[in-house]
């Protein structure tokens, strides 16, 4: 099989707080997003976000519908982006060829029906919530991201955020996605920590050293809980959680939201003396 799936249950933070390792993992952990010649999708019940990798190898990889989203076409009530983080590729839309270079985003708006992802080399992180609208698909660089930079050398959480859906690139359904960079030493990301209840994320770790890892903290603020992430992994946050983390080294990563907003600054945030 080219594509494959697996469903995530949405679960109440009562029952998360109860999870030993391995149950947490599995729930909230992706660690098999990215294999050669496939489509793989994790489809979560929080916000109904997919989160998918697809990586060509030899041909370009066709957008297979699947079960969990009772529809023809995968795309026909749904948006996507994809994130390319492995060499130069390109995305066909519908018969329109779309280059998609390292660290390029593209937005594919409801309804394209044949949808391929090429490049040798290329390797794509996919993201899709569902639409009610269909805005055009428009590729996403980080030249034209707005930048946002916080934190410090001192608390090792120096960082530039690079929101590439923002008011002036692209309009979005629910999908609001993003890239987030640190300065030399720091590996703090997301701290202080917030929630968004609004609105779930999710968040592929990648850039990492083979045995660097990434300790993620999720969980409700008073009940925080942690997961071991590597290269390439990514985790889901659902609404109630905190998502932020400290790697072991250099990282980069990924965040994506879906939910009843794209007000990127409608955060709740967790004062540092609150976390336990
Ligand atoms: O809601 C926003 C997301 O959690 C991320 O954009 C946060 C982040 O990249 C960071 O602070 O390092
Ligand atoms: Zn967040």
């Amino acid at each position: 099989m080219t594509t494959e799936f697996d469903i995530r249950f949405a679960i109440d933070p009562i029952t998360a707080a109860g999870l030993g390792t391995n149950e947490l993992r599995e729930n909230f952990l992706i660690d098999d997003l990215f294999v050669a010649g496939q489509v793989r999708w994790t489809y979560s019940h929080y916000d109904r976000m997919a989160v998918g990798g697809a990586v060509p190898a030899g041909t370009p990889l066709a957008l297979d519908t699947i079960k969990p989203t009772g529809t023809a076409n995968f795309l026909d009530r749904r948006e996507l982006i994809a994130v390319n983080i492995g060499a130069a590729g390109q995305v066909h839309v519908d018969g329109v060829e779309h280059a998609v270079g390292p660290r390029d985003m593209l937005y594919v708006g409801m309804g394209a029906k044949d949808v391929r992802f090429g490049g040798e080399g290329a390797k794509y992180y996919l993201l899709s919530a569902p639409a009610h609208a269909s805005y055009p698909t428009t590729l996403l660089q980080q030249s034209g991201a707005k930048r946002l930079d916080l934190g410090s050398q001192e608390t090792a959480n120096q960082r530039s955020i690079y929101q590439y859906v923002n008011a002036d690139s692209v309009r979005t359904c629910q999908l609001v996605v993003g890239l987030t960079q640190f300065a030399p030493g720091s590996v703090w990301n997301t701290m202080p920590a917030h929630v968004h209840d609004r609105r779930m994320e999710a968040y592929l770790y990648f850039d990492l050293k083979p045995d660097a890892f990434v300790v993620h903290l999720m969980g409700e603020p008073t009940e925080s809980r942690h997961l071991i992430v590597r290269n390439e992994q990514a985790i889901l946050s659902p609404p109630w959680s905190i998502h932020c983390g400290a790697g072991t080294g250099a990282y980069t990563f990924i965040w994506a939201m879906a939910g009843d907003n794209v007000d990127y600054t409608d955060v709740d945030k967790v004062a540092m003396e609150d976390l336990l």
